[in-house]
C-alpha cells in the first residue's frame, strides 16, 4: 500500500503500539517502585521517631496523588484521545488482515505458530485548538470506499458534528471543537468588513468572491427572515437593491423605504424591466472598466464600485405563471446575470419555496455560491440544493436552522441564520441608508 507525505499529521494504524509507555499500568507500577524505594532509603537514615511519623504520612500522600494524577492523565490525555478513538475504530471495524506465521519450532519439534498483522488501513489525524482533522488517503485499494463512507461512525465517537472535505486523493473529516454561535441581531447587527456577509460567529464569506446566493425552504422555515439580513449586509456595503416579489408578501413592503421606492417590483412587466436595468448596468459596466487587457483578474471591488443585487422570491413561481415570452425574457437576464454578474458586483438572490430543476438545473445552481436549505427538507429539495452531498442531514426544529454550502468552504453545515428579535429590520435598513448619504 502507498503511503503519502505526512504533514503534521500522525499516523494511526493496526501496526501502531496500542498505548505509548507513559501511559501503560506498568508504567505506573515503574514510578511507584522508585517512590518506594526512597522512601525506604529515607526511612533507613533516620533515627528521629517524630520524622518517622511526618516522612511516612508525606510517603502516603505522594502515593496516593501519582495515582490519581496518573488516571486522570490517562484519562484525559490518552482515553480520549483521538489517536487511541482511532486505534479503537480500526481495531472494532477490523480494518486490518491477520495471517498465522510460523515463527519456528519448540523443543519437540512442534511449528510455533502466531497470529500477525500484514496489511492495515492508515488513518491521520491533526489536532488544532479548533479542530480536529482526520483524513483517509484513497488508495484504490481494500479501503478505499471507506474513505468517504465513515461520517456517522467517526461522528458518533467523537461526538461531535463534521464537515467532510473530498479530495480526489484523500478525504478529510473534520471536526469543529468549538461550537458555532448564532448571530443576535437585537445585540446589534455585524458591521459589514468590506464585501464580507457574516452568517454566525464562525461562517462568512466574500460577496466578491462568492457571488449570488439560492435560498430553499418550506414555508415558515424562514427564508424572508434570512433574506433581510442579507438585505442589511448588502446595504451595509453600499449596495444597490432591487427586489421583485412577485407575490406582493413582506419584501413588497420595503417600497415604503427611501431609496426603494422604483426598486421593488411585484407585476410581471415591472419585474421583467427591472432585471432588464440589472443587466444593462452588467453591461455597462463591463464597457466601461473591463474592456481593456489592464483589467484582467479585477473584480468591481477594484474599481470601487458598488455591488448591484437583485432579490428575486418566489422565483419560479413567476417563470411558471408568467405569460411565455416574458418568462423568457426574464430568464435570459437573469441566466447573464447568473454567469456573468460577479465580476461586475451584479448579483442575484433567489429564493425558492419548492424545488424545481426545471427551473434551475445543476449547472446554473452550481454559479449560486452561497446556497442555503432552511428547515427540514425533502431529499429532492437537498438534492436540488446541494447536489449529490454525503452530509446527513438532520431535522430541523429550530426557526432560521439549515444547512448552509458556501463555494470553496468545503460541504454543506449545520447553521442557523441571525436571531431576528426584538429588531425592526426596516429602522436598522434606514439607519444604514441614512449613515451612507
Ligand atoms: N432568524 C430568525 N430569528 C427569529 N425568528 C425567526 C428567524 N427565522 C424565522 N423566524 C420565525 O419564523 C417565522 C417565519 O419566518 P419567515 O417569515 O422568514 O419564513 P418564510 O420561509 O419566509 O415563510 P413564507 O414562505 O411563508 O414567507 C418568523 O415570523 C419568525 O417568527
Amino acid at each position: 500500500m502507498q503511503r503519502r507525505q505526512k504533514d503534521d499529521f500522525i499516523e494511526v494504524s493496526a501496526f501502531s503500539p496500542s498505548i505509548p509507555l507513559r501511559y501503560r499500568w506498568s508504567f505506573l507500577l515503574a514510578v511507584l517502585s522508585v517512590e518506594l524505594i526512597i522512601f525506604l532509603f529515607i526511612i533507613g537514615q533516620l533515627v528521629n521517631g517524630f520524622l518517622h511519623i511526618f516522612v511516612f504520612v508525606s510517603y502516603c500522600y505522594l502515593f496516593t496523588s501519582t495515582i490519581y494524577k496518573f488516571v486522570m492523565y490517562r484519562k484525559t490525555n490518552w482515553e480520549n484521545s483521538p489517536y487511541s478513538l482511532i486505534k479503537r475504530f480500526i481495531n472494532d471495524n477490523r480494518l486490518f488482515l491477520e495471517e498465522i506465521q510460523v515463527l519456528g519450532t519448540d523443543s519437540n519439534g512442534k511449528a510455533v505458530k502466531k497470529k500477525v498483522i500484514t496489511e492495515s488501513v492508515f488513518i491521520l489525524y491533526k489536532e488544532t485548538p479548533k479542530e480536529l482533522i482526520i483524513r483517509f488517503w484513497k488508495n484504490g485499494d481494500k479501503w478505499n470506499e471507506l474513505a468517504n463512507a465513515s461520517t456517522n461512525k467517526l461522528s458518533a465517537i467523537f461526538g461531535l458534528n463534521c464537515t467532510i472535505n473530498d479530495d480526489i486523493q484523500y478525504c478529510d473529516y473534520i471536526f469543529e471543537k468549538v461550537l458555532d454561535n448564532r448571530l443576535h441581531l437585537a445585540h446589534g447587527i455585524p458591521k459589514t468588513n468590506g464585501t464580507i456577509i457574516q452568517v454566525t460567529e464562525k461562517i462568512s464569506y466574500d460577496v466578491s468572491r462568492v457571488s449570488h446566493g439560492l435560498t430553499i425552504g418550506n414555508t415558515g422555515s424562514g427564508k424572508s427572515v434570512w433574506i433581510e439580513y442579507k438585505i442589511l449586509a448588502y446595504a451595509q456595503m453600499g449596495a444597490i437593491i432591487y427586489v421583485a416579489d412577485p407575490k406582493s408578501a413582506d419584501l413588497s413592503l420595503l417600497k415604503y423605504v427611501h431609496g426603494f421606492e422604483d426598486r421593488v417590483v411585484s407585476e410581471p412587466n415591472h419585474i421583467a424591466r427591472v432585471l432588464r436595468e440589472v443587466t444593462e448596468i452588467m453591461e455597462t459596466r463591463y464597457r466601461q472598466y473591463f474592456s481593456e487587457v489592464s483589467a484582467f483578474g479585477k473584480t468591481f471591488v477594484d474599481f470601487n464600485l458598488p455591488p448591484v443585487v437583485l432579490v428575486f422570491d418566489e422565483f419560479a413561481a413567476f417563470i411558471k405563471s408568467a405569460d411565455k415570452k416574458l418568462s423568457t425574457e426574464c430568464m435570459s437576464y437573469l441566466y447573464s446575470l447568473i454567469l456573468k454578474g460577479r465580476a461586475m458586483g451584479c448579483f442575484v438572490e433567489i429564493i425558492l419555496q419548492r424545488p424545481d430543476s426545471s427551473i434551475l438545473d445543476g449547472a446554473l445552481r452550481d454559479q449560486l455560491g452561497c446556497r442555503t436549505l432552511l428547515g427540514t427538507a425533502s431529499k429532492e429539495a437537498t438534492m436540488m440544493c446541494f447536489g449529490s452531498s454525503s452530509v446527513e442531514h438532520k431535522s430541523i426544529s429550530v426557526k432560521g436552522g439549515g444547512y448552509i454550502k458556501i463555494d470553496g468552504q468545503g460541504e454543506e453545515k449545520y447553521f442557523e441564520t441571525p436571531f431576528m428579535k426584538d429588531f425592526d429590520f426596516i429602522a436598522e435598513l434606514e439607519s444604514i441608508i441614512y449613515k451612507r448619504q
